[in-house]
């Protein structure tokens, strides 16, 4: 089989590539990438006024299964992920089980081969059924396939244990992936501690939730030289300290979400659960700080943290809803309206912080468009000008604060191992 992707402006950081060519497939690799490629394919898409690009790699979602298959499924996240551009994702292990044990990275990988239309790229969890009281076999689950381990949706907060963690991270060569938040001092908060939260009458998260365990693990990542990434910053003192490990040259990156540099807490203006998440949405002044941080490449990644959830459990009070958002489908269209057009990034750091730079987090042979390379890409109009609309979405989760955002860039084909997986 031979797909021609013709006239597109492929941006391809790997090999500093960026100029209008063609690229051919052959099977699941890219054969050629070059001017007018004039070779028989099977199949020719046009890309014309289009952006090539690496598929993007997601190092943060939530596929919900096992165990919570009503806000969604291995299927229907992968869908969702294909919908967005996205060919590679990192499904966080807070299921149920949690995914904490080669059985269940095995189950996962199965699932995964069977009904995912996108690459699945397991984590597991730091500890046995995520209570931080004993270490999951971490070996194991390296041996299994994970990619990474995470605690996500809480931290581990005994740092003797978790250090111990990191030894073996570092031993089986694969990255900690660290949600930061200091459990003592959440205190029931539900949104960003400030002027709005008062107005609204809701408990408050303060940055320091964050900041305190984003700098312990940044000191205990020096101590171990495990490779650290923190996820889903939302403070400027989280992203002033990933400057700082980077300075002193330690193996330490960082993912912001679309939501925490689309958003400030000042647009929740009344008690709507689809604008909760966790870490908050933060300060005006925390997310210039992040726009900052990422222009100037000292935050490496874009992340979702695709966190779907059922309608019924979004409807209530921010008090009550459980915290997390939709992003799939909407991050790309995020990043070049709220960055790219802005002039924050260039089209290049985009695809460096959506494909390249994960890739690279992971220590995978992906996030490029080289010759022999496996076909994962994403063709793009970066122009096209839509609304986000929930009816649109693939995911089971319809839970956004973007619903009726007018945005630029829209994901036309997306291919992985060498097959269209989504077509506008
Ligand atoms: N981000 C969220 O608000 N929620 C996530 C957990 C997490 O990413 O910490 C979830 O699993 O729903
Ligand atoms: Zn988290
Ligand atoms: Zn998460």
């Amino acid at each position: 089989m031979k797909t021609l992707i013709k006239n597109g402006y492929v941006i391809d950081p790997a090999t500093d590539k960026e100029e209008i060519c063609d690229i051919l497939i052959v099977d699941n690799c890219i054969a050629q990438i070059g001017q007018k490629i004039t070779k028989e394919a099977d199949q020719i898409i046009d890309a014309t006024d289009c952006y090539v690009m690496p598929g993007f790699i997601d190092l943060h979602v939530h596929l919900r299964e096992p165990g919570f298959e009503y806000k969604e499924t291995i299927e229907s996240g992968a869908l969702a992920a294909a919908h967005g551009g996205f060919t590679s994702i990192c499904p966080m292990p807070n299921t149920n089980p949690v995914i904490d044990s080669k059985e269940t990275v095995a189950y996962l990988n199965d699932k995964s081969k069977k009904e995912a239309v996108v690459n699945v790229l397991p984590v597991g969890a730091v500890t046995i059924g995520q209570t931080g009281k004993e270490l999951a076999d971490i070996t194991g689950m390296a041996k299994e396939g994970i990619v990474a381990i995470s605690e996500d949706g809480k931290s581990v907060m005994d740092t003797a244990l978790y250090k111990k963690a990191m030894a073996i991270a570092k031993e089986e060569g694969i990255v900690v992936l660290a949600h930061c938040e200091d459990k003592s001092l959440v205190q029931g908060g539900v949104m960003n501690a400030g002027k709005k939260a008062n107005e609204l009458g809701m408990p408050g998260i303060t940055n320091a939730v964050e900041d305190v365990i984003a700098a312990r693990d940044i000191l205990m990542a020096k101590e171990t030289g495990v490779k650290l990434h923190l996820c889903h910053c939302s403070t400027k003192d989280s992203a002033w300290m990933v400057g700082k490990a980077k300075e002193q040259g330690l193996p330490v990156t960082a993912e912001v979400c679309p939501h925490h540099f689309a958003l400030t807490d000042e647009d929740i203006v009344e008690d709507d659960a689809n604008y909760k998440m966790n870490p908050p949405l933060r300060s005006k002044e925390d997310v210039q700080a992040l726009k900052e941080a990422l222009r100037d490449n000292i935050i490496d990644v874009i992340a979702t943290d695709h966190a779907p959830h059922s309608e019924e459990e979004k409807k209530k009070s921010i008090k009550e809803a459980p915290f997390g958002i939709v992003g799939l489908e909407t991050a790309f269209a995020l990043t070049m309206t709220e960055l790219v057009k802005t002039g924050y990034l260039t089209p290049r750091q985009l695809v460096e912080k959506m494909s390249y730079n994960p890739a690279k987090v992971l220590g995978i042979n992906k996030g490029t468009l080289k010759e022999g390379a496996i076909a994962d890409i994403v063709i793009a109009n970066p122009n096209e000008e839509y609304t986000i609309d929930t009816k649109d979405f693939v995911s089971k989760g319809k839970n956004t604060p973007f619903q009726g955002k007018k945005v630029y860039g829209k994901i036309l084909y997306t291919l992985v191992d060498g097959q269209v997986v989504y077509q506008a």
